[in-house]
């Protein structure tokens, strides 16, 4: 599912962001990757082409988005969708709760099985969105349903095998942030050595629970194995929050650009119920978030000690991958050559 940058030699997980015409796909883009207050978005236009958006400058999770305007014909021929689901790694399908989904779930259907027919090791991930005009017991409902009619219509086609994944999602909330969490965690396959590494930090620091994040979107891209809770997650993006926020006004020199976070980015706040929360940088686009209980951060030399053995950890897993990567492309280089040698063409392409 990952496809070769030819500029970098990055390897980039491509996510495709699908649904009919005002599902809400543009206003998850913007709320999740630039920063857009949920209440601008009822300005939004709507799309009419396809976007391909990279968000790989600013951010550790270098994905790109594919906007399609609702409606795609996919017997269009100037639509080329077998080159399109060929390198993506997670399909998500936004499906607008508030109002009628009958159609929404046939498109979903024909979307899955076409993209399933080209690249069965796709993601397919569905976003039941706008569901904060919802009661949490009409939420469960429509999830119910929704899952239930998706289901039936794969296992009438004969397609049991596909399986689709169901978020409850709002741009009101941090539901859209946790969902998107999800969906890029899929397609990090360093992601059990993350979280072991998180792991061992944590039993032999005192600490509760730890997060790393990508700073930027907020997505949290591991996290100790201990379970999540909403409001946890919560607090740790408003602390992000704060802290670029502060930096973004009293951090940066007036003549500075760029982003307020570097190496020397770090946060305390103290909680009023004796819980700490820690803030660390770990890369240029990473974070750690800690909870931790008064007490243990006594212990604060302890747990910064660890937290630069951490560190080093999480950078030699980077550095493999960043090797590995541009062997393959060493190795594919040097086939090429001999292949073009084999055939009598003298010219080496390189
Ligand atoms: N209540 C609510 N409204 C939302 C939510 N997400 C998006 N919207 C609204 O839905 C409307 C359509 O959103 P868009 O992002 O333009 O939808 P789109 O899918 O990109 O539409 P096209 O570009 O036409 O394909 C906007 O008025 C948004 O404010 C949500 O989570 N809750």
């Amino acid at each position: 599912f990952c496809f070769l940058d030819s500029l970098n030699g990055e390897v980039k997980p491509r996510i495709l962001l699908m649904g009919l015409r005002r599902s809400g796909k543009s206003s998850i883009q913007k709320v999740v990757f630039h920063k857009m207050s949920p209440n601008e978005t009822l300005f939004l236009e709507s799309t009419n082409k396809i976007c391909r958006e990279d968000v790989s400058s600013s951010s550790f999770v270098s994905f790109q988005i594919w906007d399609f305007p609702g409606q795609i014909d996919f017997f269009d021929p100037t639509f080329d969708y077998e080159m399109i689901f060929r390198g993506t790694g997670a399909l998500i399908f936004v499906i607008d709760s508030q109002d009628d989904y009958v159609e929404a779930l046939s498109r979903l259907h024909l979307t899955v099985t076409r993209a399933y027919k080209v690249n069965p090791d796709i993601n397919f991930e569905v976003f039941i969105h706008k569901v904060d005009g919802l009661s949490d017991d009409h939420k469960i409902e429509k999830q119910r349903d929704i899952h239930k009619r998706a289901n039936d219509d794969l296992a009438d086609a004969g397609l049991e095998q596909i399986h689709l994944s169901f978020y409850l999602t709002s741009i009101y909330d941090h539901s859209i942030f946790e969902a998107f969490s999800k969906v890029v965690q899929k397609l990090i396959p360093q992601l059990p050595t993350l979280e072991n590494l998180l792991n061992i930090f944590i039993s032999n620091s005192g600490i509760e629970k730890a997060f790393l994040f990508d700073v930027v979107s907020k997505i949290y891209i591991a996290t100790d194995s201990s379970p999540v809770d909403m409001q946890t997650y919560e607090l740790c993006c408003d602390m992000i929050d704060v802290v670029i926020d502060i930096s973004c006004i009293y951090g940066l020199a007036n003549s500075e650009a760029g982003l307020p976070y570097d190496k020397e980015s770090m946060a305390i706040i103290h909680l009023n119920n004796t819980t700490v929360m820690y803030l660390k940088e770990v890369t240029k686009f990473l974070a750690m978030v800690c909870f931790l209980r008064k007490e243990s951060f006594e212990r604060k030399g302890l747990i910064d000690y660890n937290f630069h053995c951490f560190k080093k950890a999480i950078q030699e897993v980077f550095d493999v991958r960043i090797k590995v990567q541009q062997n393959r492309k060493l190795l594919s280089q040097r086939r090429w050559s001999k292949l073009t040698v084999t055939n009598g063409v003298l010219n080496n392409p390189h």
